[in-house]
């Protein structure tokens, strides 16, 4: 770590960060009554420090940092208390201003590279005033400053290629954070995930930054080893929402001897001090009066006294910060970047697509095969009805294969947009742009192989409307994938929701049971919104509506017809003799493709909308 502050991200504004008597009291999720799951927490940290906020699970250390960072701690939660910068109180657009949130779980994306990564963020984040060259150098800066140079050029890692360590990519998810010269460092638990040598290489390095560059860093963490704690300034230990003690790292273990708890001989003294508070092990009750009592003790020590004269004086003796940190706010240019850099996703992440195209060329040469050189003959009819459906339902039912990868962009965006870089409309517009162009090369792929090996009817305009059909068909099933997976953001949820939606689908088209015996149910709340009927309603028309089929010839002029059709006594079969049996009108066309655009903007539409409901959460 032979790295120099850098200049734009020195504080030399910001001197301290403090709270006094937060509480946050949220609805019990059985007894709907009111519950503080934070009380009177109280502390201040200076420029250049790090305070690890420490406790046993479910203590309130996520909802302390969240209040802290003004992030909603929990549907309904009420916070009160002050946040105090330099001594003076803060709103969330300040605060969002002066900060950046790291989250715990890492959002990278896979496909691209720590420079990518960084480039993107930069470019997401700031703005057009700061030249490229400047972005660029700061970009460098920070890949130096994480200690990423030798990596600079590897991607961070698919599920089916390799790319970083788990230390290296909590580096890089914090330094992409960095871009915007932030003043206060929020981390939800850092090292999460990491062993202890991973997670004291990631505290270390974000300790040598803050320290080199006078930065203000909060992060609650997980049993941090010796070294790991060691690392830090301060400790706000927490039980059950309540302050067990606040203060340096370096003094604790003598203030707990003060009141009663000396630590063993070779001792991790986090440990100690988690094992003492964490009432989750309490067997007879000794645990919870102990925590009951280290809580009191805090309250009436000297130390808890000297924090309040401390904070005091920080509100006595300091002017306002001035606005430093480069206000993240998106652009018009916002879907534009989101867009380049999904076009990389979409080339490098054979998951994104590649998988799915391979996919969908197998089930071309499958189906083309299988339901190969159809003859205009009345034995042909079925399965050219079965091809047509075959086609339409399961092309669409196999897009939840496009699950796993908008996940990852879900994953991204929500990151993104809590740091206030994307909005739920620039990310909608992005996501369905970019899937254009690939989705149009699955359709063509497929149709070229499965049209003209199936023996569809033989006709360019033909081929060409099959193609329309077809891309509308993979648009709105995509757009299907979108909406269930904003919904329920769970892979196996969305997977499950998805597949059924399709299956659903599928039921009620018009092919398993003909419209006109479909009970009125399905029909009338499910059929008409179905986009696989208009899809396989339009491919029917297509092949049925302009042409004409054999009877089979029992002797010479005597003809065995199967389809009732006026064409009958001279052994033939009208095709919109076909449709009929099925309740399709031939030249509704139009209407039917206006129905589509319809169904895909309606989606999509409800895919924004519940982005925009779930981040105001
Ligand atoms: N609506 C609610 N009803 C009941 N309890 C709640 C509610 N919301 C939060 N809590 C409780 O508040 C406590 C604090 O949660 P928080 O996530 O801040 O803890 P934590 O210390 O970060 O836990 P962990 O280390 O497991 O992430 C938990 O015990 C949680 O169960």
């Amino acid at each position: 770590m032979n790295y120099v502050g850098n200049a734009h991200l020195i504080n030399d504004t910001i001197n301290s960060f403090a709270w006094t008597n937060l509480q946050v009291v949220v609805k019990d999720r059985k007894t709907k009554a009111p519950l503080t799951i934070l009380s009177d927490a109280t502390g201040i940290v200076n420029a250049g420090e790090m305070l690890a906020i420490l406790g046993p699970s479910g203590s309130g250390k996520t909802t302390l940092l969240n209040a802290l960072a003004h992030k909603a701690a929990a549907t309904n939660a009420v916070t009160t208390g002050n946040i105090l910068v330099n001594g003076h109180k803060i709103s969330l657009q300040q605060i969002r201003h002066l900060s950046t949130y790291v989250e715990q779980e890492d959002a990278l994306i896979g496909s691209l590279t720590i420079k990518e990564t960084m480039v993107f963020a930069a470019r997401l984040s700031l703005p057009s005033t700061i030249s490229k060259k400047e972005a660029f150098k700061r970009v460098d800066d920070l890949i130096a400053a994480f200690g990423l140079q030798t990596q600079a050029h590897t991607i961070v890692g698919t599920p089916i290629k390799k790319g970083l360590s788990g230390g290296q990519k909590k580096r890089l998810g914090i330094a992409s954070r960095l871009v915007t010269n932030p003043r206060i460092i929020f981390l939800d638990e850092p090292t999460s995930g990491l062993d202890s040598a991973l997670s004291l290489e990631v505290c270390a390095y974000i300790k040598d930054i803050g320290v080199k560059n006078n930065l203000i860093t909060i992060a609650s963490i997980h049993q941090p080893s010796s070294a790991t704690f060691q690392q830090f300034d301060k400790l706000y230990l927490l039980s059950g929402g309540r302050t067990c003690y606040f203060g340096p790292v370096s003094e604790a273990t003598a203030y707990f001897a003060k009141i009663g708890y000396t630590i063993p001989p070779e001792t991790n003294s986090a440990d100690f001090f988690l094992d003492l508070i964490n009432t989750d092990l309490d067997k007879n009750g000794d645990i919870h009066r102990r925590t009951d009592h280290v809580c009191q003790a805090w309250k009436t020590s000297s130390d808890c006294k000297d924090l309040d004269v401390a904070i005091q004086t920080s509100i006595e003796g300091t002017s306002l910060y001035s606005d430093v940190k480069i206000q993240p706010s998106e652009s018009w240019k916002t879907p534009g970047i989101l867009i380049h850099r999904s076009w990389i996703k979409s080339y490098r992440d054979v998951l994104a697509y590649g998988i799915r195209i391979a996919m969908y060329l197998g089930l071309a040469i499958l189906m083309g095969t299988v339901f190969l050189r159809f003859k205009t003959e009345q034995s042909y009819i079925q399965p050219l009805i079965n091809a047509i459906f075959f086609g339409g339902a399961f092309m669409s039912f196999m897009a939840v294969a496009y699950v796993p990868a908008f996940l990852e962009d879900l994953g991204t965006f929500r990151q993104e947009r809590a740091n206030g870089l994307v909005s739920p409309l620039s990310f909608t517009v992005a996501n369905f742009i970019i899937g254009l162009p690939f989705l149009f090369a699955i359709t063509f792929l497929f149709s070229v192989v499965t049209y003209w090996l199936s023996n569809f009817r033989p006709d360019g305009s033909a081929f060409f409307a099959w193609i329309l059909w077809l891309f509308l068909d993979l648009v709105a099933a995509e757009s299907l994938v979108v909406l269930m997976s904003s919904i329920f953001d769970i892979f196996v949820v969305a997977l499950a929701t998805t597949a059924f939606a399709n299956g659903l689908w599928m039921c009620v088209n018009g092919f398993l049971v003909p419209m006109n015996i479909l009970n009125p149910f399905w029909k009338y709340v499910f059929h008409y919104i179905d986009y696989q009927a208009y899809v396989f309603q339009g491919m029917m028309v297509n092949e049925f509506g302009h042409r004409d089929y054999q009877c089979d010839e029992i002797s010479k002029g005597k003809y065995q017809c199967n389809y009732p059709s006026d064409l009958n006594s001279i052994g033939k079969i009208r095709g919109t003799d076909i449709l009929r049996q099925f309740s399709i009108k031939t030249g509704q066309e139009g209407t039917w493709i206006g129905i589509m655009i319809g169904i895909i903007a309606g989606y999509r539409l409800l895919a924004y909308i519940v982005l925009v409901l779930k981040s105001r959460t």
